[in-house]
């Protein structure tokens, strides 16, 4: 564990964008999401709740039409409308494995605009593709998934119990292969950008352990990325593994809070977000 940096409230602080006076939505930043289907629309909507309570300039929800509805029933300030975005949120609620035709078309769309993206869930066979820098969020089932489809035969595919067994090792090996940065999700969540930093997070309780929490991270890592377009465009996977680093912190600490030793369900780390944000805004004063 030597070479693996624990990301701390210090560390996470400096990685906040604070409106200026001279701030409009626009050059805070614009997330841009697809996410969600019919089977799983509440993964949109808790996507989008995560990244508008950690704070971005705009959100761009651009998914189906019935996880659409369900995001604007609960976030009016969401546009539907499709316009320049400074990074990308996609994958969460969708399932590659039965991905119809508008989906894959509006995937496409996001992988070739240019932006960095976030990569989850049912778009995590997509990694290939994008036009920008990415980084992924997978849990363990997901990144073994990821790493058979790469592997040869199927006697060098790893499993998912390999991952679990050692998830640090199996993180930088897939940042190594893909050539993205990795978020792997977990008790403590690993974080490898390619040949670059290695951090390991623990923040957060078992508690987090619930249906829905990994699709709020995502939102967090997604507004993350879109209010710090020009550090990425600066320092590209370091800028991102910083970002995912602060993501995991910031879901865990808002974890934290919401539990105060209790369950908690996805949208609790949510209401928990914006007071985690303002601690570390503090911090950084
Ligand atoms: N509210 C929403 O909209 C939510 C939407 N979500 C969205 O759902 C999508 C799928 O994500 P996921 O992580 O659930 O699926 P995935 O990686 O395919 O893992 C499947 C594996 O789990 C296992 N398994 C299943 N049941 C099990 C059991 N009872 N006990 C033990 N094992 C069990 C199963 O094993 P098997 O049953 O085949 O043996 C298989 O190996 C994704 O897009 C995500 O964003 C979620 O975030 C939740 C909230
Ligand atoms: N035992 C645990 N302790 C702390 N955090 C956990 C634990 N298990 C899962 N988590 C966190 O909860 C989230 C679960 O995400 P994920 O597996 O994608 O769930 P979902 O697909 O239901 O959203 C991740 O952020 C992960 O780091």
């Amino acid at each position: 564990m030597s070479d693996w940096q624990s990301w701390d409230e210090r560390d996470a602080a400096a990685w906040i964008a604070v409106p200026q006076e001279s701030s409009d939505k626009y050059s805070r930043g614009v997330l841009g999401v697809v996410t969600g289907s019919d089977r799983y629309p509440g993964a949109a909507v808790l996507g989008v709740e995560g990244a508008s309570r950690t704070g971005v300039g705009m959100i761009r929800y651009l998914g189906a039409d019935r996880p659409a509805e369900q995001v604007m029933r609960r976030r009016p300030e969401v546009v539907t409308a499709p316009g320049r975005v400074q990074g990308w949120l996609i994958g969460s609620g969708m399932d590659a494995a039965s991905r119809p035709a508008d989906d894959a078309h509006r995937l496409r769309s996001a992988l070739r605009d240019g932006t960095p993206l976030v990569i989850d869930a049912g778009a995590l066979d997509l990694v290939g593709r994008a036009s920008a820098p990415v980084v992924v969020t997978p849990h363990f089932r997901e990144l073994a998934t990821m790493l058979a489809a790469g592997a040869d035969d199927d006697s060098d595919a790893v499993t998912a119990d390999d991952i679990a067994a050692d998830p640090a090792a199996w993180a930088v090996r897939a940042a190594e292969s893909l050539g993205v940065t990795v978020l792997l999700k977990g008790h403590t969540t690993y974080v490898v950008a390619p040949g670059g930093p290695r951090y390991a997070v623990t923040a957060g309780p078992a508690w987090l352990a619930t249906a829905g929490s990994g699709d709020v991270l995502g939102g967090v890592l997604g507004a993350l990325v879109a209010t710090h377009a020009r550090e990425i465009d600066e320092d590209g996977h370091a800028a991102l593994a910083a970002l995912a680093a602060t993501a995991a912190w910031i879901h865990g600490r808002a974890g934290e809070r919401a539990s105060d030793g209790g369950p908690i369900v996805a949208l609790d780390i949510v209401g928990e977000l914006p007071g985690v944000v303002r601690e570390l805004v503090r911090a950084a004063g």
